[in-house]
């Protein structure tokens, strides 16, 4: 049986997945966390060194549950890598870690994204890197330490980014993969090629870059060291992989015209394949990014809402303590619980409206500092309302940047559900209602980490193209249609939602202390 191993550095944990090349079956899996540090407020680190040893138990387990299927490791064509987008780790000339590593969520580099702006041009950093400076990318972090942490950033050698490092551990090689690299706004993201435009306008070493990969190419193959660690076999090719959201694009058969992804991950997004890297024009500054594909020559126009599925779990572990505490006893899962508990509840949360910004937003305000909340409580209210204006709130958001995304002209013909809160029927069915949309899920219960495995198929040549990876093996298993009753009431409380944020910029909108 040949098998594709697919591996995914999330925000929450590291998630390893066999597969059957042939049909895409998940054979075995295996997950483990790591924590997430907030040593300020709106900073956002993890260790390089915790994703690490949890990325080795994870393809140990992983290898080991195979096994027992009957699918071991030399059955294994390939490896892919998917990870979290934007996190700058740097290593010094031993290729040790620095410090640890800022990751996508954390907004401490405003200052920096003035100063790039200023230096590069705001008009100039869209021709040569297709999108603004955002706390989210990599370069304004990078720019951060150089301006605080002078001593590290002197002993920098090499930038990666977070599946990039996993890639060095794994094979020794040291590259940043395409669709990765277009999240740091120093790539020349028409071309896929490091932009030196910019690198000089902010007097950057072309030297800390390493290599831009392709995606579905091999960049490596595993070291006997780490073969001995993990029981794969020393050889196996590793492929370029992907960012998260491209790999769960992927792995979710978006990579054609028509074809959208939602995804409901620790931050949300909508995301539309592109034929042509087109760049939103429709205000000042693009509120949607245009980043490279995973699939070759193809790009994608995404929107992103800081705090998805986040939100949901920030209430769950602040608000919903029973649920949390029952599940270490009882095994049932605490989001069901709050999902349950939201049901009994009506569109539109009786009036009650949740701001998503707990870190932060993206799309469409593109605001670093903005803060969220509930505006709207009643006496009546109780703790599912709390819970259902949650959903409701990320699900607005995510109408913000399917709306924009509409505006650039890309046909949108079919929108595809992903991530942890997809899971949630109750959550797919307010995203359905509140975009006016159909949802439908595919079989790709296990998305990005499915999407590196079918790049690593394409790498090791089970597959001929990307494409042709998906068609064997994506296919579409639910549908949740939008209930048109609805959306009156969605729409009035999308009116109020859009209305908060200019009326409440001056007190929402505050630097970080
Ligand atoms: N059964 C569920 N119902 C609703 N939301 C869920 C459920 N399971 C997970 N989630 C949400 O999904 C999020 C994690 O999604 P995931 O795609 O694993 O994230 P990441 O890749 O960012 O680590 C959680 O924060 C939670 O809000
Ligand atoms: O910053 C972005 C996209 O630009 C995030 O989507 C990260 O890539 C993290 O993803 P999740 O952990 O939420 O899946």
């Amino acid at each position: 049986m040949q098998t594709l191993l697919g591996i995914d550095l999330g925000t929450t944990g590291v998630k390893a997945a066999l597969f059957a090349a042939e049909d895409g079956r998940v054979i075995a899996d295996a997950f483990f966390e790591y924590p997430l540090f907030h040593p300020h407020p709106g900073w956002a680190e993890q260790n390089p060194a915790d994703w690490w040893e949890a990325t080795v138990a994870a393809i140990r387990l992983c290898l080991q549950q195979g096994t027992k299927q009957g699918a071991t490791a030399e059955d294994v064509r390939g490896l892919g890598i998917s990870g979290q987008m934007h996190g700058v780790v740097l290593l010094d000339a031993n290729q040790q870690v620095l410090r640890p590593c800022i990751i996508w969520a954390d907004q401490r580099s405003d200052e920096q994204c003035r100063w790039i702006t200023e230096k590069v041009g705001a008009s100039k950093l869209i021709e040569y890197v297709s999108n603004p400076a955002l706390t989210g990318f990599s370069a304004p972090k990078l720019l951060w330490v150089r301006d605080n942490e002078p001593e590290i950033f002197a002993r920098a050698q090499t930038m990666l980014l977070p599946k990039d490092y996993i890639r060095y551990r794994l094979t020794g090689v040291l590259a940043m993969e395409i669709s990765d690299a277009a999240g740091t706004c120093l790539l020349d993201v028409k071309h896929g090629s490091w932009s030196q435009e910019v690198l000089a306008a902010l007097e950057l070493d072309p030297g800390l870059l390493p290599p831009v990969v392709p995606a579905d190419a091999a960049s490596g193959s595993i070291t006997q060291e780490v073969a001995t660690l993990t029981g794969l076999h020393a050889g196996t090719p590793v492929a370029g992989g992907g960012a998260d959201n491209a790999c769960g694009a992927v792995g979710n058969g978006v990579v054609e015209p028509g074809l959208v992804l939602v995804s409901v991950g620790t931050s949300g997004i909508v995301l539309a394949h592109a034929d042509s890297p087109q760049v939103d024009t429709s205000g000042p500054v693009p509120r949607v990014h245009t980043f490279n594909h995973a699939v070759p020559h193809a790009w994608y126009l995404m929107g992103v809402t800081q705090g998805a599925g986040l939100s949901l779990r920030w209430l769950r572990d602040n608000i919903g303590l029973p649920e949390r505490a029952l599940e270490r006893w009882t095994g049932i899962d605490s989001y069901e619980t709050l999902s349950k508990e939201a049901e009994g509840v009506p569109a539109g949360s009786e009036g009650l409206i949740f701001l998503p910004y707990l870190q932060g937003e993206r799309t469409p305000h593109l605001d670093a500092y903005a803060r969220g909340g509930w505006i709207g409580l009643t006496a009546s209210h109780d703790r599912r309302h709390l819970v259902r204006s949650v959903l409701e709130g990320v699900a607005f958001s995510l109408k913000d940047c399917y709306g924009i995304i509409r505006e650039q002209g890309l046909q949108l013909n079919q929108v595809r559900a992903t991530g942890g809160g997809a899971r949630s029927p109750l959550w797919r069915q307010i995203i359905a209602d509140v975009l006016e949309v159909e949802l439908v899920v595919t079989n790709s219960a296990e998305g990005p980490a499915f999407g590196a495995a079918l790049l690593a198929g394409v790498a090791g040549g089970v597959y001929n193209s990307v494409q042709e990876a998906c068609a064997q093996t994506v296919r579409v298993t639910q549908r949740t249609e939008p209930n048109s009753q609805l959306a009156p009431a969605y729409q009035q409380a999308y009116a109020v939602y859009q209305a908060l944020y200019p009326a409440l910029k001056p007190i929402i909108s505050r630097p970080l202390s």
